[in-house]
């Protein structure tokens, strides 16, 4: 009987394929899988999950298999299982949404090896292919080719898509050189309270870009006779403020130097691509960037962004939360040496094995073995910085861990307004985080974790501390409307599945 159901599902899908005039290799590239895995669905040979049904439903634009897709989709957590084996850490969100800013620079061809299959990258293609970029999946669904119109279709953009991200923020960096006039909407991302745009703004402003901010846009106007005539000094030392400032200089027939600059991680990757366009960019890794920019790039490149720091440290609560022996793979160390040190103070039994070089060959990695540990509450307070400190986004990791610590621990988010709030919903699944007012929680350790069912807090970071809290809770979870971990992460549930998690996804009909 179940046989018999997936041949007739196969049938269904094979005649929604024909009817659309693809083949199963186009079907296969638009799923990110093999023409031979496509070729066992519709023939009823492969056991085929709903999220799989609703994917194709997707891709075919098909109501026969459209079922299950209307709603959002929520995770199921069987919990209490130890993890194991080892697992690759992906390229990063943020360092692949910059680089599909930046692609806009080059007249010629960019194709991004091992881009994240993830939302907010689905979003920023939305808004590319609106203004008319051609941007395909190639090589089985692993890397992205770009390349830009003639004239971009700026009045089309498929505004939605773009609210949903804030990725979009650096789309400015790169029109202005295309055009005087345009306009983008306000950019959206996590819901973590005010995020400015104002310091966009002055970086961009000796370049000759003016903003006005009204009715949901940006509307962005050019002087073309206007341009730095001297240091560009960052009032914050932002990530995407860096890398619109990079954008706009990369285009700027000059040299321009960027002073406070951030030297996090996704600002390197997009330094190095730029270098691969024939930028020259002095200063990677420092807070003093010069640029010698391009009045024109026209150029065939091909650039592997790195893996994930974020992830990496995700993977590594996640070992932590369940008690768990795991190796981590290509862990962009650098960007994690903090994290590191203060985990190894906390008492995390843990080796890193040899260095090796990322397939973009600057960024360092290592495979990093973590073991179930004794872990103790650190005497500091955790709090981030820009990088070289530790990362914002790694944060509310801690929360996690703190909470499987013995002791009490202080987490102090100076960043964002709302993040350490949504760090509470942990006592929901029994651990103890008081707040102390909203950008402080003392976590009390160790915990005893429970199983609860939930609305995702709509923040990716602490949706998947809850995520991981669940996976070390006895019993069954329920994590509602995930949309945001999907966001970040590649097939999160699926990957930790293969460790031994039992995550299961389900939409509501
Ligand atoms: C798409 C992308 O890459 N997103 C990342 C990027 O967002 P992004 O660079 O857009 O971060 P924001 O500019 O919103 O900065 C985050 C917050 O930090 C504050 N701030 C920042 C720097 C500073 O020197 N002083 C200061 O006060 C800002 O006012 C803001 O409230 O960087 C954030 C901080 O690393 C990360 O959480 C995001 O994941
Ligand atoms: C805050 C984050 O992302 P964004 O800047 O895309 O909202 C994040 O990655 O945790």
């Amino acid at each position: 009987m179940a046989d018999d159901y997936l041949v007739r599902i196969g049938r269904l899908i094979r005649d929604a394929r024909q009817h659309r005039g693809w083949t199963q290799l186009q079907l296969a590239d638009a799923l990110a899988t093999s023409q031979s895995a496509v070729n066992r669905i519709e023939r009823g040979n492969q056991n085929i999950s709903l999220e799989m049904i609703a994917r194709i439903g997707e891709a075919l634009d098909s109501e026969i298999v459209s079922l299950g897709y209307a709603g959002p989709m929520h995770l199921r957590v069987v919990g209490g299982r130890r993890l194991s084996g080892s697992i690759d850490v992906k390229t990063s969100k943020n360092a692949c949404v910059a680089l599909l800013c930046a692609s806009l620079l080059n007249s010629g061809r960019t194709i991004l090896r091992k881009v994240a299959r993830i939302e907010e990258v689905y979003r920023i293609l939305e808004v590319l292919a609106s203004i008319g970029v051609r941007a395909r999946w190639i090589n089985e669904g692993s890397d992205l080719e770009i390349v830009p119109p003639a004239r971009l279709e700026l009045e089309a953009m498929d505004t939605e898509a773009a609210r949903r991200t804030r990725s979009v923020i650096m789309f400015l960096g790169p029109l202005m050189h295309r055009t005087e006039r345009f306009q983008i909407p306000y950019a959206g991302g996590c819901d973590l309270g005010t995020r400015t745009v104002q310091p966009h703004m002055s970086a961009l402003r000796p370049f000759g870009l003016d903003i006005t901010a009204t009715g949901g846009f940006y509307h962005a106007r050019v002087d073309r006779e206007v341009s730095p005539s001297r240091p560009i000094v960052l009032t914050e030392r932002g990530d995407t403020v860096t890398e619109n400032a990079l954008l706009a200089a990369a285009r700027h027939d000059g040299v321009t130097v960027i002073r406070n600059a951030s030297s996090n991680y996704m600002v390197q990757d997009l330094c190095f691509f730029l270098e691969q366009l024939g930028v020259r960019v002095e200063g990677v890794g420092t807070t003093t960037l010069t640029v010698h920019g391009l009045a024109s790039i026209e150029r065939d490149v091909d650039y592997s962004p790195s893996e994930d720091p974020v992830e990496a440290m995700s993977l590594l609560a996640a070992a932590v939360v369940t008690s768990s022996e795991l190796t981590i793979c290509r862990v962009p160390v650098e960007f994690l040496e903090i994290e590191l040190a203060v985990l190894e103070e906390m008492g995390l039994d843990c080796d890193r094995g040899r260095e090796y070089a990322a397939a973009n060959g600057r960024t360092r990695l290592v495979d990093l073995t973590v073991r179930p540990s004794k872990l103790v509450s650190p005497i500091d307070k955790i709090h981030p910085m820009p990088f070289p400190g530790l990362n914002i986004d790694n944060v509310p990791f801690f929360a996690a861990i703190a909470a499987s610590a013995q002791g009490s621990t202080l987490i102090h988010d100076w960043v964002y307004d709302n993040r350490a709030i949504y760090l509470t919903e942990l006592t929901r699944l029994g651990a103890s985080v008081k707040l102390l007012d909203p950008h402080r929680v003392l976590v009390e350790g160790p915990t005893r974790w429970r199983s609860a069912e939930m609305m995702c807090p709509p923040a990716l970071r602490p949706a998947v501390v809850v995520l991981l809290a669940m996976m070390a809770a006895e019993g069954t979870s329920v994590l509602r409307n995930v949309y945001v971990i999907n966001r970040g992460y590649e097939d999160l549930a699926e990957r930790l599945n293969a460790l031994g998690a039992r995550i299961e996804t389900f939409r509501d009909i």
